[in-house]
C-alpha cells in the first residue's frame, strides 16, 4: 500500500457536538484504499457518529470529511452514497421485495438493464455463499439472521462501490456463524480490493477483520495502529480491551 496517495478518506480536526456537547472530538485521521479499518470502542465511545460523518449522514460542527480528496460538504449526496454501500445489523432489506429486488435496488436506480441487473445479482449471491436458485425469491422473512447479513452485504456491493461501511453488520448472529462470516468477509474484503469500515465494540472481530484498528474513546481517537501496534500500546482502554481478548481465550 503506497501511503504517499492513496488516501481516500480524510478526516480533518473533526468535531461534531449536539446541544453544546461534544459527540466526537478532534478526530484527524486518514483511510487507505484497500485497507480494512475498525473503529473499535465501547458503547457510546463515538464509533456509530465517526462512521455516519463519512457518509454525510452527519455533517461537522468543526473540522472537514474529505472523500477522494473532497470534502463531503462539496459531495452531491447522492453521488457520495452510491460510492459508499453501507451495512448495518439491521440490513435495512425491504421486507416486501424479494431478494433479488433487495441486491438489485441500486443498480436499478442507476438505470442498468434488466439483463446486467439479473447477471450481477446472481453473481454477487454466489460471492456472498447463497445459491441464487434457492434464494433469488425469498423474501427476508424466509431468511435466518445469518443469510440476511450476506444479503445486506450483496446489496452494499451490487453498485461495485469503491468504499464499504459497516456498522455491527454480524452482532446479532450466533459465534459460529458470526465466525464464519467474518472470515469469509475478510476474504472478499481482501479479494475484491475494498475500502472498509467497519465498526464493532468486539476486539476479537477487530483481530479477525482489522489491517488496522483505530480505538475510540469519550468521542476521541485514542490509538490508531496495526493490530501489533494496538498490541504494543499502553493506553488504558487498550489495555482494558486487550485484557477481554485474554478473558475470552481462557474461558
Ligand atoms: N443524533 C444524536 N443526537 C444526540 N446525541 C447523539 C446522537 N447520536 C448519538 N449521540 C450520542 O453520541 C454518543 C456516541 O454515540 P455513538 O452511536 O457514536 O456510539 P457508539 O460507539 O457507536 O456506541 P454503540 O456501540 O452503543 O452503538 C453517545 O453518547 C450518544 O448518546
Amino acid at each position: 500500500m503506497s501511503k504517499a496517495n492513496s488516501a481516500i478518506i480524510e478526516f480533518h480536526d473533526v468535531t461534531l457536538s449536539r446541544n453544546h456537547r461534544p459527540l466526537v472530538s478532534h478526530l484527524n485521521f486518514t483511510i487507505y484504499q484497500g485497507e480494512a479499518l475498525v473503529l473499535l470502542g465501547r458503547s457510546g465511545s463515538g464509533k456509530t457518529t465517526t462512521m455516519k460523518l463519512i457518509n454525510r449522514l452527519f455533517t461537522p460542527t468543526q473540522g472537514e470529511v474529505l472523500f477522494a480528496g473532497k470534502p463531503t460538504s462539496q459531495w452531491d449526496e447522492i453521488q457520495l452514497r452510491r460510492k459508499i454501500g453501507y451495512v448495518i445489523q439491521e440490513t435495512g432489506l425491504f421486507p416486501h421485495f424479494t431478494v433479488e429486488r433487495n441486491v438489485g435496488l441500486v443498480p436499478s436506480l442507476e438505470g442498468w438493464l434488466p439483463k446486467q441487473i439479473k447477471t450481477r445479482v446472481y453473481e454477487l449471491l454466489h460471492l456472498v455463499g447463497l445459491d441464487p436458485a434457492q434464494f433469488a425469491q425469498r423474501y427476508p422473512h424466509e431468511l435466518s439472521g445469518g443469510q440476511r447479513q450476506r444479503v445486506g452485504v450483496a446489496r452494499a456491493l451490487a453498485a461495485d462501490p469503491p468504499v464499504l461501511l459497516m456498522d455491527e453488520p454480524f452482532g446479532a448472529l450466533d459465534p459460529i456463524t458470526r465466525l464464519e462470516l467474518q472470515q469469509e468477509f475478510r476474504r472478499l474484503q481482501r479479494e475484491l480490493g475494498k475500502t472498509v469500515v467497519f465498526v464493532t465494540h468486539d476486539i476479537q472481530e477487530a483481530f479477525v477483520l482489522a489491517s488496522r484498528i483505530g480505538l475510540m474513546y469519550g468521542g476521541e481517537l485514542v490509538v490508531l495502529g496495526t493490530k501489533d501496534e494496538f498490541m504494543a500500546s499502553q493506553h488504558p482502554e487498550s489495555i482494558a480491551f486487550l485484557q477481554c481478548l485474554h478473558s475470552q481465550q481462557l474461558s
